[in-house]
């Protein structure tokens, strides 16, 4: 199979079927985008990548920066930290505070929104300086100094994220949030606003292609047992409630973030991240399902 043929029919099939679903607009920096933007890129295990349309622009990741968070409080704490976070599907929106109040305050998984922001107060507890070492550790797992974070969109999200702080606060009415709100909600947002291009994207989450090691340089990021965990994690709460769906068409572990990109990786052969920011209904990037569909399908190589 010529992988990079497959990319290339795939971007050209599904750029000629129409574009549906809407930007997100609940963060107002968000909606600025334009809408048909398109890119992908495939980063194989041995470093190769293979890219079409707007591979190269940078984008905000939002919500695919928790499976980074997350890396660093397993790094940091190990499996102390499922004390305060479970590991299954919430079948429920991202920004869900319903099961919450049943389940005392302990998210369904660290990849919705409650979890994350737990995940964020592990951090906070660890850190000294969290922004700054929570870029230092994307940048070193990225091997990309570039990366950044974007002011703009933390702060437009920070003064429209009504649901998180009901979210933090509520969690923190059952002690399961440590430190001072007003600072570990900010590391959340500043969390969220991270930029990569796909290609930089798809080449960071190499890692989790490759038993928890960087490509190329071989350094552990995670240990083996850690990756196959944030990998399975990946493909039960990755696309919150349509983590089914995404597993049904798409076959491969992977997460989303409604800035329109999604990353999903083929352990042990390569990683490989979309962005088209019209989002369906659930909040996923509507061509990027598409995408990951039609190409696993003409690869036929999933993990099922
Ligand atoms: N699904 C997402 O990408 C959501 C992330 C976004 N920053 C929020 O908290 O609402």
């Amino acid at each position: 199979m010529n992988c990079h043929k497959t990319l290339l029919d795939t971007y050209a099939h599904i750029m000629s079927i129409e574009n549906k679903g809407n930007v997100a607009d609940y963060i107002p920096e968000l909606g600025k985008v334009d809408p048909e933007h398109f890119g992908v890129c495939l980063t194989t295990n041995n470093g190769i990548q293979y890219t079409a349309g707007d591979a190269h622009i940078p984008f905000s990741i939002q919500s695919i920066a928790k499976v980074l968070s997350l890396s660093l409080a397993l790094s940091l704490e190990d499996t102390m930290i499922w004390q305060r976070l479970d590991v299954e599907p919430s079948g429920s929106a991202f920004n869900s505070l319903v099961q919450l109040e049943t389940e005392n305050g302990i998210p369904r998984n660290p990849l919705i929104n409650a979890g994350a922001i737990v995940v964020c107060d592990i951090l906070c507890t660890h850190l000294k300086d969290p922004k700054k070492e929570l870029i230092a550790y994307i940048r070193e797992v990225s091997n990309n100094e570039d990366i950044q974070y974007s002011e703009i969109i933390a702060q437009s999200e920070k003064s429209n994220g009504y649901r998180n702080y009901a979210l933090v606060n509520f969690m923190k009415s059952f002690g399961n949030i440590k430190n001072d709100v007003d600072q570990m909600i900010d590391l959340y947002f500043y969390l969220s606003s991270i930029e990569m291009t796909c290609c930089q994207l798809s080449k960071t989450f190499g890692f989790l292609a490759n038993g928890g090691k960087q490509l190329i340089t071989n350094k552990e990021i995670l240990t083996r047992s850690q990756s196959k965990r944030v990998n399975a994690i990946m493909q039960t709460c990755g696309f919150y409630d349509e983590a089914g769906e995404f597993a049904y068409k798409v076959g491969l572990p992977g997460k989303s973030g409604v800035g329109g990109g999604i990353v999903a990786v083929l352990p042990n052969s390569y990683s490989i991240s979309v962005w088209s920011p019209r989002l369906n209904k659930k909040g996923n990037s509507y061509r990027g399902m598409e995408f990951l569909e039609l190409f696993t399908d003409t690869t036929r190589e999933t993990i099922f």
